[in-house]
């Protein structure tokens, strides 16, 4: 406590309405499964709204600080350029018309997820831009990367909110540690073995003539791009390699997922997207090009508004590591929690109907630039976020061409616009998987 006194004496400034036990503070509230500890988040985000938008909770000890970051993201800004990520709009492009055809046998065939489509998409498109391998996962009914990115983010939310799990030297003698290990033994190895490939490919270029073959033509990859900066160790490429793939997966396909469960709910909305669609495209099938995206504007809105409301990351964490002045000052060693989920519903910025999907708020400029941070803001904010725009606004401009979206069948139609059920697991994630219909909005060709 006397150590901690700056920290206790900033929190009495900053009080709660929940009350902390002795030791594991507020860690208590967070037993019982992943939806109850999403309902904690929310809880809190809403009281910490009545108190002004700041308020303090004990989740035990500190959290780490990672030096590393500052000059890494300066050589790996460039390679997110509008030049770049235009040229991956092929890609996306071509792994849409996959998932569009994954999902045909579904078509008028009842309830089921789309969460597996959809990962399976993002995962795809990601390795290709990032690694340059063509992973096909979305033909394949598992892919061992994808589980174990799925194990590893469950277990880091479990030990997130249950403090006396922080410390390495108790979590070592615990069989979660073992799991934790092989996953990320697995993604590691996974990353390791592309880059290996390919250095040799390189190898085995060096000295010949440049030609224009079809592989100078393709779009670089985010790999070949910090190869050909030359800048980095291996373990450092491997790192970054594998924090956008691991970053630019499930966060993307869960924006895509609700914003199709909600369109399943909200026909109305849906058909004035489908205006919009026809506007663009005509009733042409060509596939979407880097050109038709910012066309897009109703879509954009839809997908923003489905960002506002289920943030795929619905908290972010901070550590203070100088005294800061804000309002007071926030003293070192505290640790700053940025509830995503309130800021979206605080009705301050968001009007009375914050609890309301309505897409138009986006077509009107915002009360505050930082009002809306489902990619949060600022220096640390997420590089990847016109990549996930252009990415999600592919894939859904080409299935909903093609598919009307419908709720789960045998839903009770007076609770579709009730808010839908989440839980966290780091992100925030549908309880239900993300169930609807399809059926084909034309008689195909194919049928
Ligand atoms: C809808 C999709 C996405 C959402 C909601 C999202 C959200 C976020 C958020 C909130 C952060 C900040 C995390 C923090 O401060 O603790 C972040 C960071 C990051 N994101 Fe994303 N992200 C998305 C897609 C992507 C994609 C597609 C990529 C890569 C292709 C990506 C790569 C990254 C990276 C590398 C960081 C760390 C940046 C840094 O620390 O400098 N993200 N993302």
């Amino acid at each position: 406590r006397f150590e901690n006194r700056k920290i206790i004496e900033l929190s009495r400034k900053l009080p709660g309405d929940l009350t902390a036990w002795p030791l594991i503070g507020h860690a208590y509230l967070f037993r019982g499964n992943h939806e109850d500890q999403m309902r904690i988040f929310q809880k809190a985000g809403r009281l910490t709204i009545n108190r002004g938008g700041v308020a303090s909770y004990w989740i035990g000890s500190r959290l780490y600080i990672i030096p590393i970051w500052r000059p890494r993201r300066k050589i790996l800004a460039p390679t997110f350029s509008m030049k770049n990520l235009n040229r991956f709009v092929d890609v996306f492009v071509e792994q849409s018309s996959v998932t569009l055809e994954q999902l045909r046998p579904r078509a008028s065939s009842g309830t089921f997820s789309m969460w597996y489509y959809l990962t399976t998409y993002t995962f795809d498109a990601v390795c290709e831009t990032a690694l340059g391998v063509k992973m096909n996962s979305q033909l394949q009914p598992s892919h061992p990367f994808l589980e174990a990115l799925g194990e590893i983010t469950q277990l880091t939310a479990a030990r997130m909110v249950q403090p006396w799990l922080y410390s390495d030297w108790v979590y070592k003698t615990l069989p979660q540690y073992k799991r934790v290990e092989k996953c990320r033994a697995l993604m590691y190895d996974f990353v390791e073995q592309v880059l290996k490939t390919k250095r040799e490919a390189m190898k085995m270029n060096e000295g010949k003539p440049h030609s224009q073959s079809e592989a100078d033509l393709r779009p670089k990859s985010f790999l070949e791009m910090l190869l050909d900066l030359n800048q980095f160790t291996d373990l450092e490429i491997m790192e970054e390699i594998l924090v956008i793939t691991a970053a630019g997966t499930d966060t993307s396909a869960v924006a895509a997922s609700f914003t199709m469960v909600l369109l399943s709910r909200y026909p109305e909305i849906q058909d004035k997207l489908t205006d919009e669609l026809l506007q663009v495209f005509g009733d042409s099938e060509r596939a979407v090009t880097a050109v038709d995206l910012p066309r897009l504007r109703y879509l954009e809105a839809v997908i923003k508004e489905s960002l506002r409301m289920y943030p795929p990351v619905p908290i972010i964490v901070r550590s203070v590591d100088n005294d800061t002045e804000l309002r007071l000052v926030l003293v070192d060693g505290v640790g700053v929690l940025v509830n995503i989920w309130a800021m979206h519903r605080n009705p301050y910025y968001w009007g009375d109907d914050a609890d309301v999907f309505r897409p138009e708020r986006f077509l009107e400029p915002l009360k505050h630039p930082a009002q809306f941070v489902p990619f949060s803001y600022g220096l640390r904010n997420c590089i990847g976020y016109q990549y996930a725009m252009m990415s999600i606004k592919t894939v859904l401009a080409t299935l909903l061409r093609q598919y009307r979206v419908l709720p789960p069948g045998g839903a009770d139609q007076s609770n579709l616009k009730e808010p839908l059920r989440v839980e966290f697991d780091i992100m925030m994630k549908d309880v239900d998987k993300f169930q609807i219909q399809i059926e084909n909005r034309f008689k195909s060709s194919s049928s």
